[in-house]
């Protein structure tokens, strides 16, 4: 039988943490979501907030299923906070020592009955549940960007993940209304298996001059019927998290046709890092997007 999830933990309040809390407390979890700063949780909860608002605002959910959401969402700062949780799901920045040491100090205070995640993007499930005191009860649980609008949520067993823990995420996805798909512990698994790649490619055609950010953003958008061309996709996704998932190919398949693109490296070390940064293809700073190339 399934384990009992009640009381999720979210570390990390990032974009995607932000997203896993509010459909989390919105399929009626309690959530705790954790930060190692006061200000990202406060400035968490206001975007949760607006973003749920914008679903009354669609008829997608009632002002009263916002409200209480927002009552079902807690904060610490501390990963004590999070001892009673049944289920934490991690999802700091995609560095595997960040996410090593938040593990190790987690499971110091978590009960040893809870399940453990992660929502790397890239990362191998199994080298991050062995950074644990219980490998049968880690899982990679991997939701997309915008988490409130996209339907799949990837899961990922370990070498050592048990059924039952299996059984509990899937079960757990299922009440959150997404659809799953199962990927094999490989390198940045499905999604971004094929997606990276591709956007890795789309920087290399701005680098070697073939188009300019507008050219190729639109001619993805309107000759591919993408929703967001590949280089306001990848601002939007993070160039630091594109990067590091770009890596983690390139180390883990051994293969040169995952080399991050030159250009991508150089946004990165710039800061440059997308929307969360204000600056990336796209410069956000003004009224409209204007291309930084
Ligand atoms: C990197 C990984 O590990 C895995 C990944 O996630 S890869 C990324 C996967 N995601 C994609 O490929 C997304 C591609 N884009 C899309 O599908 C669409 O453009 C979209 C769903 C994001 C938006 O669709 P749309 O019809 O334009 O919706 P719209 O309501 O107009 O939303 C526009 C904006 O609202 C956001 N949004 C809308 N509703 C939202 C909600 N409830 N919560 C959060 N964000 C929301 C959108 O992200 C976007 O942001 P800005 O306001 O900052 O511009
Ligand atoms: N962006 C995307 O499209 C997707 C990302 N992911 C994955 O989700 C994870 C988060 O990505 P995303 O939300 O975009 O990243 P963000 O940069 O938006 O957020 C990461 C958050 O984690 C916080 N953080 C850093 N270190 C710690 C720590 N030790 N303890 C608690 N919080 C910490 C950061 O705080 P501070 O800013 O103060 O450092 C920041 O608030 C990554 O593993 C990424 O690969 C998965 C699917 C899609």
């Amino acid at each position: 039988m399934a384990a009992m999830i009640r009381k999720v933990g979210v570390i990390g309040s990032g974009q995607m943490g932000n997203g896993i809390a509010h459909v989390t407390a919105l399929a009626g979890f309690d959530v705790v979501l954790n930060d190692v700063s006061a200000d990202q949780l406060n400035a968490a909860i206001a975007t949760i907030n607006a973003n749920l608002s914008r679903q009354v605002a669609k008829k997608i959910i009632t002002d009263g299923d916002r409200e209480k959401a927002l009552t079902r969402i807690s904060q610490t700062e501390t990963l004590d906070g999070l001892a009673d949780c049944d289920l934490v799901i991690e999802t700091a920045v995609e560095k595997e020592d960040v996410k090593r040491k938040i593990f190790h100090d987690l499971c110091a205070v978590l009960k040893p009955e809870a399940i453990v995640a992660s929502n790397t993007s890239s990362i191998s499930i199994t080298r991050l549940a062995a950074s644990t005191d219980r490998p049968e009860k880690f899982i990679g649980i991997h939701f997309m960007n915008p988490v409130p609008l996209m339907e799949l949520v990837e899961l990922i067993r370990g070498i050592a993940t048990g059924d039952a823990t299996f059984d509990a995420a899937k079960e757990f996805v299922a009440k959150l209304g997404k659809q799953i798909a199962v990927s094999e512990d490989f390198p940045a698994f499905i999604v971004n298996r094929i997606l990276l790649p591709m956007i890795n490619e789309a920087i290399y055609t701005l680098y070697e001059g073939v188009g300019n950010v507008e050219a190729i953003d639109a001619a993805m958008r309107l000759g591919a019927h993408h929703p967001m061309g590949p280089l306001e996709l990848a601002d939007f996704i993070g160039l630091d998290t594109c990067l590091s998932i770009m890596q983690v190919l390139h180390e883990g398949l051994a293969d040169s046709k995952y080399r991050p693109c030159p250009l991508l490296v150089k946004y990165v070390e710039a800061g440059w890092l997308g929307r969360k940064s204000q600056r990336g293809f796209y410069d956000y700073r003004g009224e409209k997007p204007v291309p930084t190339r």
